[in-house]
């Protein structure tokens, strides 16, 4: 495939190395406001910056080139993309994450929501570990694990920060050199904890995902999730 990456960061250059050794083409590494033909690439994939995502994703779509992004941060206009997409017979993947792992987490997660629905005696919260040049917090990591507590449970809405009532999850967001994305889930009380955590060692995971879901979607049409690409059930 030929590839266009738009955002030639940490993860666009992660994103090359997997791609080349998978046997495609890197043949656009845009940054900033370089002028490119997308029309040149098979597929396009986003790791920009929250300001630039949208811009990005509609300008593939309007020509008609599938679009995987991970870029957090940009998600108030998720909905403007997708109903986009779907006007213009587009293809398009967001994902928060793009790890197999965390994509599993994320499952686990929801899992454990439904079975600590009735317990009333635990609190919940959750925590996320980033490096300190990430522009995002929370992550968007962070909010896909609430949004699927919300979805499971009794809980309305998140917070970051650490306040805390019977509606919502608190969400605390550390920024410590180097650290590539650390996730926990915790349900407190009184006697015991129970804790869920997805620890990445590295960006690999996050590149692989990326360039297997811009493997996948070649020749589809629709707003996939990384659930689609992967099978989970
Ligand atoms: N969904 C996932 O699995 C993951 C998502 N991310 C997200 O991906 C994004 C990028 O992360 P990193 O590579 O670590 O950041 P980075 O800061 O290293 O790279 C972002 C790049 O985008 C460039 N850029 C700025 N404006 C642009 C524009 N208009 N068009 C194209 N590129 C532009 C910047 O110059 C920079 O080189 C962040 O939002 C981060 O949260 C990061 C890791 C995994
Ligand atoms: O900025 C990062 O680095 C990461 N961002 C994503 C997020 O906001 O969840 C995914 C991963 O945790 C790394």
């Amino acid at each position: 495939m030929k590839i266009a990456l738009l955002g030639y960061g940490r993860m666009g250059k992660e994103i090359e190395k997997i791609a080349i050794s998978r046997g495609h083409e890197i043949i656009i590494r845009k940054e900033l406001n370089d002028v490119i033909d997308i029309t040149l690439a098979d597929v396009a994939i986003d790791f920009s910056v929250p300001d630039a995502a949208f811009n990005n994703i509609s300008d593939c779509i309007k020509k008609n080139v599938p679009v995987i992004s991970g870029t957090t941060g940009w998600l108030a206009r998720y909905a403007e993309a997708t109903a986009f997409c779907e006007q213009e017979n587009g293809a398009f993947i967001y994902a928060s994450n793009f790890s197999l792992g965390v994509n599993i987490f994320f499952e686990l997660n929801k899992q454990l929501a439904k079975m600590m629905n009735s317990l009333e005696d635990y609190r919940i919260s959750l925590e996320e570990i980033h490096h300190t040049k990430k522009l995002d917090a929370p992550s968007g990591t962070a909010i896909t694990l609430a949004e699927g507590i919300i979805a499971n449970s009794k809980k309305e809405n998140w917070n970051l920060g650490e306040e805390i009532s019977n509606k919502n999850i608190p969400i605390i967001a550390k920024r410590i050199p180097d650290v590539p994305g650390t996730h926990t889930v915790w349900y407190e009380s009184e006697v015991d904890t129970i804790e869920i955590k997805h620890t990445a060692n590295s960006r690999k995971g996050f590149a692989l995902g990326a360039v297997v879901a811009a493997e996948w979607i070649l020749n589809k049409t629709g707003v996939f999730s990384m659930k689609d690409v992967l099978n989970i059930r």
